[in-house]
């Protein structure tokens, strides 16, 4: 089990472009067509089967809302900053 971070470490720690919601990270993609978001929003997913840490995702027109916790943890660990640094190459 991953450890949860203090709100200073998370703070400090958000990766460019998200935010903290709460117990959540979040930050939402913009793309150019519909489709583009659909994509993108099955590339974060085939990630996050492969590093089994899924996030909730909304497919808007033209954009993805994309959000990480730690379900077990109940709060906000080193697995949702890391998956939001590689979703941010994703996208
Ligand atoms: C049983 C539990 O759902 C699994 O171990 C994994 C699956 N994916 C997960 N994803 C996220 N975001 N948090 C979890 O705690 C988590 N747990």
């Amino acid at each position: 089990m991953a450890e949860l971070l203090d709100d200073e470490e998370i703070q400090s720690r958000l990766p460019e472009g998200w935010e903290r919601d709460g117990e959540e990270i979040t930050r939402t993609f913009e793309f150019d067509d519909y489709l583009e978001g659909v994509d993108f929003a099955r590339e974060v997913g085939e990630l996050a089967e492969k590093e089994f840490h899924h996030p909730e995702m909304i497919v808007g027109y033209e954009e993805v809302e994309v959000r990480f916790t730690s379900h077990e943890e109940g709060g906000i660990t080193d697995q949702d900053i890391e998956m939001a640094e590689r979703v941010n190459d994703e996208g």
